[in-house]
Parts: C-alpha cells; structure tokens; sequence
C-alpha cells in the first residue's frame, strides 16, 4: 500500500484553478520530487497535504486514513511533517526551544499536570529535551542548541527545520525548497542529510526543490507541474528528456532546440 495517495486533487482561488486534477501516489520509503516553473502549484498542493487547504475536490489518503480537510496539527501527529519555503522558525526562541516546540504534539501528559509542574510533567520534560537534543545532533546543530534561532547562519536554520519537523518521528517528510538560498557547500551537506533522512531513519521524503540538480540526483520519482497541472512523471532519466517538461521551462519550441 502507498504510504501517500492524493488523488485528482483540485483547488481554485476565486478565479484562479491553482492545482488542477492532480493524483500523487508515494510509495513508502521514496525520495520524490515535485517540480515545475513558478507560480505551478507546488506549494498550494503541499498545503492540502498538510492540511493548511482543504481541496475543493479529490481525496488524499496517509497511510491508509482519509486526511483531506483534517486538520494541520492531527495531521502532523499522524506522522506527516513539513518545513516551509520561507523558514518558519521562533527566531527569538534557542534553537533547542525550537525542537521542543515541534514535540507538543507527542506530550503525554494532561493539561492540569503541566499547571501543577508535577514529577510527571518533569519526566516527560527531560525525555523530550533528551530527544530534542537527538535530532539536533543528527542534523547537525547539538553544539549550537542555546544560540537563538535568529542568529544561526542561513544553511543551519533550513537543517534546524529540518530538526523540528523530525521531532514528531514523522513517517513522511515533506520539504518545501530545502536549499533555497544555500551556497554549494550548505547544498551539498542538505543532499547528504537528506539522503540520510531515508537511508538511516527509513523516512519517506517528499521535496519541491528548483535546483534541478539536486532533484536530478536525490529523487527516484519526479512529478512535473505546471499551471496546475502535471504534465509529467518519472525518474530523471525519462523527466530530464520529456519535450513538454522542456518546453515548461524553457518555453515553446525549447524541446526542438534541446534535442
Ligand atoms: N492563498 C492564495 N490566494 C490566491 N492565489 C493563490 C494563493 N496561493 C497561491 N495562489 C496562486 O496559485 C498559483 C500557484 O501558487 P503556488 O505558490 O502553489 O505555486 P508554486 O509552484 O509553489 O510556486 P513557486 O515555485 O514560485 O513557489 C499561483 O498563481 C499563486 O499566485
């Protein structure tokens, strides 16, 4: 069974049909791509996976539950993450503050406790700074857990998201633009740690990402929108040659002249 099926999915704002039909089915254990020129959809599709829209049609389904117009927190703790394509941290948080943010969902302790700072709630608390500290170090960013999160450098506070979004043991992760604004360098250590993502925690990993060759190297399976709709799927091999994904990013009579 897929771990992710999205099918016929639309949304339309006023006018303007910003996904248009679309069906994605993510298979457990992949890294999959979702490309295409600005202004296709990528983001508006990603929202109603996580429950930010609700589709106006069409039906999603994670790891067999029905979750379109769930809403994003349950969505969340049923184990589907994301990060943002603009960071969307606590800038005025530690960086360790951060992680323990994206923990509350997993807090098994009732509400009155917390008020009475019970031994329960102390217990809870260091398993959670414990496991904060965790993901820190395998992203990376154990050392620098007291620093606010406003002072990181750029390529930390992408990994720090990255963090957070793990702090729910997430099944499925899904990273919108996850090297946006990265040198080479900070791109590099993103492709390696999101590699890892699925090779040692076994995480399904979805990304939009326009550094073509990153997608290109990372993704087994690539989806090509464009005005909202997807006009292509496949590995990079079938993608990198398909006319009309050319032609989206190029422009008409770009395939003619790329082949
Ligand atoms: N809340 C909204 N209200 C109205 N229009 C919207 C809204 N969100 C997105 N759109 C429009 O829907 C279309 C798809 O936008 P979306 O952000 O999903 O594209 P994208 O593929 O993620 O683009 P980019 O690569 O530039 O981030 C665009 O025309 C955008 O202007």
């Amino acid at each position: 069974m897929a771990l992710l099926e999205a099918t016929n999915i639309t949304k339309t704002f006023g006018g303007l049909t910003a996904v248009n039909d679309v069906t994605l089915i993510i298979e457990k254990g992949v890294i999959a791509s979702v490309i295409g020129p600005n202004g296709a959809g990528k983001t508006t599709f990603f929202n109603m996976l996580t429950g930010i829209y609700k589709p106006d049609k069409g039906a999603i389904l994670f790891d067999g539950k029905s979750i379109a117009g769930t809403r994003p927190d349950q969505i969340a703790a049923l184990g589907m993450r994301r990060t943002f394509q603009n960071i969307r941290l606590f800038d005025n948080m530690t960086v360790l503050e951060n992680v323990l943010v994206g923990m509350h969902t997993r807090l098994h302790v009732p509400f009155w406790q917390i008020i009475a700072s019970a031994p329960g709630v102390r217990r809870e608390e260091t398993k959670a700074r414990d496991e904060a500290r965790e993901r820190l170090a395998y992203v990376g960013l154990d050392a620098k857990r007291e620093e606010l999160a406003k002072n990181l450098p750029y390529g930390d506070q992408r990994r720090l998201e990255i963090a957070r979004a793990l702090a729910g043991d997430p099944k499925l992760i899904l990273l919108d633009e996850p090297t946006a604004g990265m040198n080479p360098q900070e791109t590099d250590a993103a492709t390696g740690l999101i590699r890892r993502l699925r090779d040692d925690l076994g995480l399904t990993v979805v990304l939009i990402e326009h550094d073509m060759r990153l997608v290109m190297a990372i993704s087994e399976r690539i989806s090509v929108l464009d005005y909202g709709t997807k006009i292509a799927e496949g590995d990079a091999h079938t993608i990198r040659s398909n006319p009309r994904v050319i032609e989206a990013y190029l422009g008409k009579g770009a395939a003619g002249a790329a082949a």
